[in-house]
């Protein structure tokens, strides 16, 4: 397998232009793809989860241009929901922005369409949007287990009423169901039961949705009415911000060891992972806002913190090995949707940090670490998880070298991740 041995970084200094993010990418491609008019998306990411996206639009009969670094496309909208008149299969990889949006949208039309993904993306859980959809008329049906892709979808279209998903998982079924039911054939009203996780991301949608044209109303993210019947109307320019979730490795880097600053996100961001940095500043770091930009410079000892993190939920994995630097012990709470994701990252992390000689205390929900004062070098297994490499390259700013076992996993939304990372180290 392939490695990469981090030598000890001295300091980090440096701006890093962060690459789009990936929640708006795959949102705004969806939105245009079925959006009356053409959209020119600016600041696209180029990863493989927006690849898989965008090869799904493609099998499904959109038209668009990319520019040669794949960074703007001009998408030619349908103004309609994807139909087929033979069946489609899509693999989509272990994007789950690609399969649980895509999943609802394919509902609304008309077709036989079979959604797979990675050994990994079978254990992802979709149960919850396919209940919810079903209720809205959809028919779907498990190809491999049930509750979980493959899924098998008889499009004939979305009906109006009442509509009941459970939001204790992953936010991203909501989210699916929310950009699928303006197009649906009568005014959904949407019931949120248990306790909405990630719920930022739904502010993500809810921000992409209104720039294609469509608003809606809800009450406290508890219930939601969406008028059916819409067409989406592109805003003909997309300017997807930077991603803040990847912004997190630079300015963790920073509030450890020196100052750098990410561009392409800000205090007028819509994502909300940007909040990581106000993790970093209880953590004794100072960090500086600008519209388009967040700083991290460390100004003395970081200190351990105690925090619910659910409402982060990626950027929360980088606080795990930031701990590795402050003084006191870091818990991170509330995270029981870690073990859902592209690895079970709880277990990933406290057997990673382990290696380290680091103690760690993995719960059902959280994770505790205590730092050691030398940390041992150890090859870092990833999971195929680009977060557990990234993070793990932080091990770095220490005085002990580390190896990355398989860095290229990376790619899933930050291909250039370890050359960005050397551009402001020294
Ligand atoms: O909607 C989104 O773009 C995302 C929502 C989050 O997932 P969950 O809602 O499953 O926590 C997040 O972890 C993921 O990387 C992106
Ligand atoms: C959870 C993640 O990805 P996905 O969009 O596949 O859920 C992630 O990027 O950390």
């Amino acid at each position: 397998m392939e490695s990469l041995k981090l030598s000890p970084i001295a300091r980090v200094e440096g701006t890093v232009n962060l690459p789009g993010s990936k929640s708006l990418s795959n949102r705004a491609l969806l939105l245009a793809a079925q959006a009356q008019g053409i959209t020119h998306l600016t600041n696209l990411l180029d990863s493989d989860d927006t690849r898989y996206m965008l090869d799904a639009l493609r099998a499904l009969g959109v038209q668009y241009e990319l520019s040669a670094d794949k960074t703007e496309c001009v998408v030619h909208g349908l103004g309609r929901a994807f139909s087929a008149a033979e069946p489609i299969s899509l693999f989509l990889g272990n994007a789950g922005t690609a399969m649980r949006p895509l999943c609802a949208a394919l509902c609304l039309g008309t077709g036989e369409f079979t959604l797979t993904g990675e050994p990994r993306m079978w254990e992802r859980p979709i149960g919850h949007l396919v209940e919810a959809l079903r209720e809205a008329g959809a028919e779907i049906s498990y190809l491999k287990t049930d509750g979980y892709p493959p899924v098998f979808i008889n499009g004939k279209g979305l009906w109006g009423g009442d509509v009941h998903i459970d939001g204790s998982v992953s936010s991203q079924f909501l989210t699916a169901l929310l950009m699928a039911a303006p197009m649906a054939s009568g005014d959904i009203r949407v019931h949120i039961k248990g306790e909405l996780v990630s719920k930022p991301y739904i502010d993500i949608t809810l921000h992409a949705m209104s720039q294609f044209g469509v608003e809606l109303e809800h009450d406290n993210y508890q219930t939601f009415y969406i008028k059916g019947n819409q067409t989406y109307v592109s805003p003909g320019q997309f300017l997807v911000e930077g991603d803040a979730s990847s912004a997190s490795y630079f300015l963790a880097a920073g509030a450890i060891k020196g100052k750098v600053r990410v561009t392409g996100v800000g205090s007028n961001s819509i994502q909300g992972d940007v909040k990581f940095a106000d993790v970093l500043a209880a953590m004794g770091a100072k960090i500086t806002w600008g519209e388009n930009f967040i700083e991290a410079e460390n100004i003395g000892p970081l200190h351990a913190v105690d925090m619910d993190m659910n409402h982060i939920p990626d950027a929360a994995m980088t606080i795990a090995t930031t701990a590795l630097f402050a003084t006191g012990t870091t818990r991170i709470s509330n995270i029981h949707n870690w073990r859902v994701k592209e690895t079970d990252r709880l277990y990933a992390m406290a057997t990673e940090l382990r290696k380290l000689g680091v103690e760690v205390e993995e719960g059902e929900d959280y994770i505790v670490v205590t730092p050691t004062a030398e940390l041992k070098e150890a090859e870092i297994a990833t999971y195929n998880d680009h977060r557990i490499a990234m993070c793990f390259s932080l091990v770095a700013l220490s005085d002990t070298a580390v190896v990355i076992l398989d860095p290229k996993c990376t790619a899933k939304t930050f291909p250039d991740y370890f050359e960005q990372l050397a551009s402001i180290s020294s």
